[in-house]
């Protein structure tokens, strides 16, 4: 939405104003405008930094990740961008990224909603381990399929390891297999019915969203928003702390933004060589 309707808009709905003089003013308001849906992986966490396979381990932001994530939400400031509503998964990781970016875009008001369905592919028997390691020991070709194959699992973990959900209250409530994994085809497929359910609403309303997650939970998301083909998400990394910014039409579909990096049709806010040199990094954790 323009940036002064926007505003009148959620500040209006917020004091349970009557917005909209009419139906038709209120269509008029939908449809002659894009949606904004802001993506954002956390910032470097200490174990990107020790190059672990993380997953669902709860891990905090490194030094330099609190410093990336406060220079994205200067970023998402300076770019204009104003979300009503934001999501992000139940590890703090992204959390504290969410709130860096909220307190630097002075938003630290707007609802939040956590989810475990944003979450990190879990990387079974995988997380803890050393990734430079897990190659020297499993060979780079088996731990790149492990990484970025689209639908083959790492190694399950059961119900005596420390690592399945079920021994972690914060999945109380949720019924997960004794053998527990995932691919980013599964990942997909709980990232995807979440993203319909819960966030296409907000964005139908007129919201604009940020959604902080996780490098594979967001690939899960871009492969679906911009139906990627499984071979060519295999060579798409997502840089930490980097506001990657989707503007939607009326059918939620992304309108392709100058500048955007092929295959994605979103833009990454910030300094385009950094970038790039970013995402090569993640792609050479295994080398
Ligand atoms: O370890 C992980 O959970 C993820 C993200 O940090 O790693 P990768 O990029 O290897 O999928």
């Amino acid at each position: 939405m323009f940036a002064a309707a926007r505003s009148a808009f959620s500040i209006a709905s917020r004091n349970g104003v009557r917005v909209a003089p009419n139906a038709r003013s209120l269509a008029a308001f939908q449809t002659a405008d894009k949606h904004t849906l802001v993506l954002v992986r956390h910032g470097e966490s200490t174990w990107n930094l020790e190059n672990k396979f993380t997953g669902w381990v709860d891990v905090p932001l490194s030094p330099k990740g609190h410093e990336e994530v406060i220079e994205a939400g200067k970023l998402i400031k300076e770019a204009g961008i104003v979300p009503n509503v934001a999501f992000t998964s139940l590890q703090k990781r992204a959390i504290r990224t969410l709130w860096h970016v909220l307190e630097q875009t002075d938003l630290m008001w707007i609802p939040v909603t956590k989810a475990w369905q944003l979450n990190e592919r879990h990387y079974g028997a995988l997380q803890g381990l050393d990734k430079q390691q897990t190659v020297d020991k499993h060979g780079k070709e088996k731990v790149l399929i492990w990484r970025r194959s689209y639908d083959v699992p790492p190694p399950t973990v059961d119900r005596s390891s420390e690592h399945h959900p079920g021994n972690d209250p914060r999945y109380a409530g949720f019924d997960f297999p004794d053998e527990w994994t995932e691919s980013l085809k599964t990942t997909l497929e709980r990232v995807t019915p979440y993203y319909e359910q819960n966030i296409v609403p907000e964005l139908k309303a007129g919201k604009d969203v940020i959604i902080a997650a996780h490098g594979n939970s967001l690939r899960a998301l871009v492969k679906h928003l911009d139906n990627i083909g499984e071979d060519v998400i295999a060579e798409l990394n997502i840089p930490t702390g980097t506001p990657l910014v989707y503007e939607l039409d009326d059918d939620l579909k992304p309108i392709k933004q100058e500048g955007a990096f092929s295959p994605l049709s979103g833009r990454y806010l910030g300094d385009q060589d950094a970038i790039r040199a970013r995402i090569e990094g993640v792609k050479n954790q295994t080398k």
